[in-house]
C-alpha cells in the first residue's frame, strides 16, 4: 500500500484510581495514538511512552520528535506491503522502540482490515480467549492491598502481581500470601533493587512466587544472571528486553527464565513475534505485559497474547480497572474464569468511540503523503 496520511493524536485519560509503582504514582495519562490511512482503510496504534522517562528513556515528546522528523516522512515516501516493510524502513533509526511500535501497530491494524482479517488470524494466533492477571500498585497500607487482592481474585483474575520496592516487599508478600495461600502470585520491582539486595530478595523464595519481574537496572542482563543463580524463584525480564536480540542474549546469559512481551516496549509486531519465537525455541514461557493502555493498545495486546507460547496469564485487565470510559465502544471485560475474549473483527476487531475520542483529544496533527 501507499499510505495517504498518518495522524498523531494525544488523548487525556484520568485513571479511576491512582496507580503507584516503584518509580512513581499515576493519576492520569496522556496517551499518544497513531492513525494511518490508505485506500480509504484506517488503522490505529498506541504509543506506551509517558510524559517522563521513568519506565524507559522514551517520552511522549521524544516519540513526537522522531515521528515528525524521521519516521513519518520515511513511511509516507515509499510503498509498504507488510509490517516487516515498516520495520525495514525504520531500522536505520536507532532505538525509540515505543515510537516505532505505534507505527507498526497502526499498520498491522490497517493491513489486516484491508484483508478483512483479525490481527489474531493474521499473525497465527490460536486462542479465542486469553488468561489474564492483574497488576496491583503500591498502597498506603498492607490491609488495603490485601482487600484489593481479594476483590480481584473474586473477579476471576488468574494471577496477582504486586508492585514491590525496598520497604514495601517481603512483609507485603507475606501478608498477601497469608490471605491468598495457593493462587498464582508474582512481584514486579521495576528496577528498584541492586545486586547488593540479593540476600534480601532471597527471602521471596519462601512464597512460591511465579516470578520476580525486573528486580535490577532497566538495561542490565549480567547482574540479573548473577542474581538468578542465587534465586530459586524465576526472574522475568521486562524493561531489559527491548527487542528480539535482547531476548536471545538474556536467555543465553541466564539473566531470566521468563519474558514479559510488551508490544509497545519492543518496537511492535516484528520484534514481539521474534521474541515469542526465540523464547519458544528455548522453552521459555512468555506472557503479555501491559502499560496502562487504552482500548486500542489493549486490543493489540489481546491479539498478540493469542499466540501459542503466551502460556502465562498476562497483564490485560478489564478496561474498567483503569478507565471510567474507554475509547472503544465495547470495553474489555474479564469473565469469571479470568479470561478475556480475543477480538475477532477485522484488524484490532474493536470499534472506536470517535465522539469520546474527539472529546478527550488534546492535540492532533495529520501528515499527508
Ligand atoms: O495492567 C496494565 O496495563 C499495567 C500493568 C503494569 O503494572 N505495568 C507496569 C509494568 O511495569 O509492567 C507499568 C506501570 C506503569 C507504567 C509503565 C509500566
Amino acid at each position: 500500500v501507499r499510505l495517504s496520511s498518518i495522524d498523531i493524536r494525544l488523548i487525556s485519560l484520568t485513571l479511576v484510581r491512582p496507580f503507584e509503582t516503584s518509580f512513581g504514582r499515576m493519576d492520569a495519562r496522556v496517551v499518544p495514538l497513531v492513525r494511518m490511512e490508505a485506500d480509504g482503510v484506517e488503522g490505529w496504534g498506541e504509543i506506551v511512552a509517558d510524559d517522563q522517562p521513568l519506565f524507559s528513556a522514551e517520552t511522549i515528546t521524544t516519540a513526537r520528535h522522531v515521528l515528525v522528523d524521521c519516521f513519518i516522512p520515511a513511511l509516507l515516501s515509499r510503498p509498504l506491503s507488510s509490517v516487516e516493510d515498516v520495520a525495514a524502513a525504520l531500522r536505520r533509526f536507532k532505538g525509540h522502540q515505543m515510537a516505532k511500535a505505534g507505527l507498526e501497530l497502526a499498520f498491522m491494524d490497517l493491513a489486516a482490515r484491508s484483508r478483512d482479517l483479525s490481527i489474531r488470524t493474521a499473525i497465527g494466533g490460536t486462542r479465542d480467549r486469553v488468561p489474564v492477571g492483574v497488576s496491583l500498585g503500591i498502597e498506603k497500607t498492607i490491609p488495603t492491598l490485601v482487600d484489593q487482592v481479594l476483590a480481584h481474585v473474586a473477579q476471576g483474575y488468574q494471577r496477582i502481581k504486586l508492585k514491590v520496592k525496598p520497604g514495601w516487599d517481603v512483609d507485603v508478600v507475606r501478608a498477601v500470601r497469608d490471605a491468598y495461600p495457593t493462587g498464582l502470585l508474582s512481584v514486579d520491582a521495576n528496577t528498584a533493587y541492586t545486586l547488593a539486595d540479593a540476600e534480601h530478595l532471597r527471602q521471596l523464595d519462601a512464597f512460591d512466587l511465579l516470578m520476580i519481574e525486573q528486580p535490577l537496572a532497566h538495561d542490565d542482563m549480567v547482574d540479573h544472571a548473577a542474581l538468578q543463580r542465587g534465586l530459586r524463584t524465576d526472574i522475568c525480564l521486562d524493561e531489559s528486553i527491548v527487542h528480539a536480540r535482547a531476548a536471545a542474549h538474556a536467555l543465553a546469559l541466564g539473566s531470566c527464565r521468563l519474558i514479559n512481551i510488551k508490544i509497545g516496549r519492543v518496537g511492535g509486531y516484528t520484534e514481539a513475534l521474534g521474541i515469542h519465537d526465540t523464547c519458544q525455541a528455548h522453552g521459555a514461557p512468555v506472557w503479555c505485559g501491559g502499560m496502562l493502555e487504552c482500548g486500542i493498545g489493549r486490543a493489540h495486546n489481546l491479539a498478540l497474547a493469542s499466540l501459542p507460547n503466551f502460556s502465562l496469564p498476562g497483564d490485560i485487565s478489564a478496561s474498567k480497572r483503569y478507565w471510567a470510559r474507554d475509547v472503544i465502544t465495547k470495553p474489555f471485560e474479564v469473565a469469571a474464569d479470568g479470561t478475556v475474549e480475543v477480538p475477532t473483527g477485522p484488524g484490532i476487531g474493536v470499534d472506536i468511540d470517535h465522539a469520546f475520542l474527539d472529546e478527550i483529544t488534546i492535540e492532533q496533527r495529520q501528515f499527508r503523503a
